[in-house]
């Protein structure tokens, strides 16, 4: 039998059944979250690991610009690396991080060196550098493919956080206000892109192998907080500790 390839159209359908399926809005710490059933120290120690994924974000799209031979892809993927770190250190989604974490009453120096931050936190976040840096570009660009999703969850989380927890406030939230429109930018190229170059059936299974591994980077860091700070509970050593 031959497996005729879908049309931009399906392929476009099978991702976004996989994102209804798999990403991490769906992941039981994000609904504790944003429902306001935490207590601050594990708000703390999400704010703490996610540092982690934002810290790493740069270093992978960084991986991606080094193997991309095409100026206009590379025109197109740094501004994500400008989103991050910004332009004169004042700016930029690290810096908006940091004011997240501050916010919450986390020593800065800590959080900046991943002092505390969960075994399975490094594991995922660095398996997301490598991805990028070892696989195929198609693959690389269809791994960001989780961004599609994000602004539905983005803005759950900012209304719950705010309406639930007299510790955050709209100042320590910024981050993810810029979020909602970088974030939509980045995925309509990114969809464009696997939709143009993905032709064979091949190469569209490698995308949707993509999608499915982001999702899985994504939820090993939310099943780790949930073991260690909600149920068993079980910090590793090493691991933060709520005051
Ligand atoms: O708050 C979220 O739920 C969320 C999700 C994701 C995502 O789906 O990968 C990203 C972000 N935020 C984010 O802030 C961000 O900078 C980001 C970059 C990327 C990426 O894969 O390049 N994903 C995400």
């Amino acid at each position: 039998m031959v497996t005729r390839p879908m049309t931009p159209d399906e392929l476009e359908a099978a991702l976004r059944r996989i994102g209804a399926e798999r990403y991490h809005n769906l992941h039981p710490f994000h609904r504790l979250l944003h429902e306001g059933r935490l207590d601050k120290g594990q708000v703390q120690a999400w704010a703490l690991n996610r540092y982690y994924y934002q810290s790493r974000i740069p270093l992978k799209d960084a991986a991606f610009l080094s193997r991309a031979e095409d100026p206009a892809l590379r025109r197109e993927w740094r501004r994500r690396i400008e989103d991050h770190d910004g332009t004169d250190g004042t700016d930029g989604g690290i810096n908006r991080w940091l004011a997240l974490t501050d916010g919450l009453r986390l020593d800065r120096a800590d959080v900046e060196a991943g002092r505390g931050i969960l075994p399975a936190t490094r594991f995922a976040v660095d398996a997301y550098v490598r991805y990028v840096r070892d696989k195929s570009l198609l693959e690389a660009v269809a791994s960001s493919l989780t961004e599609l999703f994000s602004p539905t969850i983005i803005s759950e989380r900012v209304s719950g956080m705010l309406r639930h927890y007299d510790f955050i406030s709209e100042d320590t939230l910024r981050y993810f206000g810029h979020r909602m429109t970088q974030a939509p930018r980045d995925s309509d190229f990114a969809l464009d892109f696997v939709k143009r170059e993905a032709r064979t059936p091949e190469q569209q299974e490698q995308v949707l192998e993509a999608l499915r591994f982001k999702c899985d980077v994504l939820w090993a860091q939310l099943d780790a907080l949930h073991h260690a700070y909600v149920t068993p509970g079980l910090i590793p050593p090493g691991g933060f500790r709520p005051r």
